[in-house]
């Protein structure tokens, strides 16, 4: 965004920049076609002060007079194709009604010259007067006709650079002046060459035309009043006033007041010409001065453009790069380095500790940021790694508080805690449930010829043949001393009856291997019962004690699977040991005792 506001006032001045050039680029050729268009005026105007000289004489049979003609009209074809050609040079929506104006006016010349030639073909006492009359009326229409196309060119000119407008109104000012010039000797040729006294007509029309150049010449000198310090305006107005509107002027004064009476002019008309016509070469030489001065001066301005115009260009890269290169900095600097700490945020506030944190580039703001997130990103490893450790110990105390150290079982605690569940669920869904609880025998026998170490490892692997034989789901603890505690759930009666007669098979078949290297045969008691309207985990217990203690009463290393008995309570050791049989023989009660 900020790089397009950048852009586009760059874009603006560098385009208004250009503008200025493009512009003084045109003016040069604009001023130069509007030269061209007067140096057409001022030949048209020669031409006209020829022909309307040629056609008071008698020339029909005059080679020389033919030969004055033959020239300027040459001039005036060769200023018309001058223009012609530089116009059509850079063409624009202007140039066809400039060109339909051009051809007009060659038309018309043309139209003239054929008028004017049948004219002087003829002797001059042959002419008819109306005829000569209209013939030298129809050079100034040609005139006319052309003003539109100086009109038009001037307005260009004024148009591309209005600085010019005063050199511009002073450069056509001058060509009205050499106009106004030509036609006051004009209006004295044919009184001259008739050495006859001036008509009214022609009296009037030359006082009007001097008036008219002292006017012009008056306006002229005003305009260029800007000029006055350049010295070759001065001179160039100086040989006007004493030229044309000098000695030139006084000279036809003269001959306008002789005019005025007599009619007896004392030079003939080549002598009248010759002595004022050069002298108007002075107003085109201003002309021409005028038109150059401008000329040089859209130079300068081109020139002194083009400069600006290249280092506005210059300016505009150079702020460009220096722009780009900020943005860069701050780029690097400041808002990767704002995005990278956002992403460590995120990451820190997530715990994705794995996401490496860049070093400080610089030691700025920035910097010290980045070293906030590494001290942050220490702080929560360590908090995480402590609470990890906590959860460990956490898991490692709880499990050390469920487990028997001994035999890795659980123990009476844990026992009970999870048993209360499974006891809960046969109780409350009246699922079968049965627990068996085993003692070694004569266990105190080991310890006291073995060892109490010898001991520990016999209890261990009766621990060990013990996991071996419960599933998944069943509870296996360790119940205290020689005592073990199993809790199957889904079991029922007869089916945990078998278990601990597996159970038992293979204690008894187990040669309990001692470190001092002997070897040892050892057995089990087993009570057995299940879950039946027990109203406690330890009624069940109780329950299995019982059947327990009916199997070592009945000789050990037996199963005794004892249900519970109609309005039996819990009781302890000791009760009767009614109901239960061995088991080779036939169980006569419901009881099952089984004896190696
Ligand atoms: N090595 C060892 N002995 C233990 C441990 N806990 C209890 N005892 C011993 O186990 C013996 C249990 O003996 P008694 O209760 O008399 O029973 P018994 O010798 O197995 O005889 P019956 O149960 O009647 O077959 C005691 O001598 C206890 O000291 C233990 O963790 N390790």
């Amino acid at each position: 965004m900020l790089m397009l506001l950048f852009l586009t006032l760059a874009g603006i001045i560098v385009d208004g920049e250009w503008k200025v050039y493009q512009r003084s680029t045109e003016s040069i050729p604009a001023i130069r076609k509007l030269h061209l268009a007067l140096q057409v005026e001022e030949k048209l105007i020669a031409e006209r002060g020829v022909s309307n000289f040629l056609l008071q004489q008698d020339f029909s049979e005059d080679r020389a007079m033919h030969g004055k003609l033959a020239p300027v009209r040459a001039a005036s074809d060769r200023s018309l194709r001058n223009l012609r050609q530089a116009l059509q040079e850079r063409p624009g929506p202007w140039l066809a009604p400039v060109m339909a104006d051009l051809l007009l006016t060659e038309q018309r010349l043309a139209a003239t010259r054929t008028d004017m030639d049948a004219l002087a073909a003829r002797p001059k006492e042959q002419r008819d007067p109306e005829a000569a009359a209209a013939a030298i009326a129809m050079i100034p229409s040609t005139l006319d006709t052309f003003a539109p196309v100086v009109a038009a060119l001037s307005s260009i000119a004024i148009q591309v650079d209005q600085q010019f407008h005063d050199g511009v109104d002073s450069a056509q000012l001058a060509t009205n002046l050499r106009n106004v010039a030509g036609q006051m000797v004009s209006t004295l040729t044919a009184p001259v060459v008739a050495q006859r006294p001036l008509t009214a007509q022609e009296r009037y029309t030359f006082a009007k035309l001097s008036g008219q150049a002292d006017q012009l010449y008056g306006v002229i000198e005003m305009q260029l009043r800007a000029y006055s310090h350049k010295p070759e305006f001065k001179t160039a107005l100086q040989s006007i006033r004493e030229g044309p509107l000098g000695d030139g002027l006084d000279l036809l004064t003269k001959l306008f007041v002789i005019g005025r009476s007599s009619g007896g002019y004392d030079l003939t008309p080549d002598q009248m010409i010759a002595s004022y016509v050069p002298k108007m070469a002075a107003i085109s030489r201003l002309r021409d001065l005028i038109v150059m001065d401008m000329i040089r001066e859209a130079e300068q301005r081109n020139l002194k453009a083009r400069y600006f115009l290249l280092a506005t260009v210059g300016l505009a890269t150079l702020a460009l790069g220096v722009f780009f290169l900020l943005l860069r900095v701050i780029r690097r600097r400041v808002l990767r380095p704002i995005l990278e700490a956002t992403d460590l945020f995120v990451s820190l506030a997530n715990e994705r500790l794995i996401t490496s944190i860049p070093a400080p580039r610089y030691d700025d703001e920035i910097g010290d940021m980045m070293r906030a997130i590494h001290v942050l990103k220490a702080h929560s490893q360590e908090r995480i790694c402590l609470g990890k450790e906590r959860e460990e110990m956490i898991a490692q105390l709880r499990a050390a508080s469920d487990t028997d150290f001994l035999t890795g079982l659980l123990n009476r605690r844990a026992f009970f805690a999870q048993g209360e569940q499974q006891f809960g669920i046969a109780q409350r869904y009246r699922r079968q449930l049965a627990l068996i609880l085993m003692d070694v025998d004569h266990f105190k026998a080991v310890n006291d010829q073995h060892g109490h170490l010898a001991g520990d490892q016999v209890l261990c692997k009766v621990a060990e043949l013990s996991r071996r034989c419960r599933r998944k789901v069943d509870l296996l603890a360790r119940y205290g001393g020689e005592e073990f505690l199993l809790l199957l759930p889904e079991i029922d009666l007869e089916q945990g009856r078998a278990v601990a007669e597996k159970l038992r098979v293979e204690i008894g078949a187990c040669d309990f291997q001692l470190d001092d290297g002997v070897s040892l045969k050892i057995s089990a008691s087993f009570g057995v019962v299940a879950f039946e309207h027990d109203d406690a985990l330890e009624s069940l217990i109780v329950r299995a004690d019982q059947a327990l203690y009916k199997a070592k009463d009945g000789g050990r290393n037996r199963v005794m699977a004892l249900p519970r008995e109609p309005g039996q309570d819990a009781g302890g050791r000791g009760q009767d040991g009614e109901g239960w049989a061995r088991a080779d023989e036939p169980a006569k009660l419901s009881v099952v005792s089984i004896e190696k």
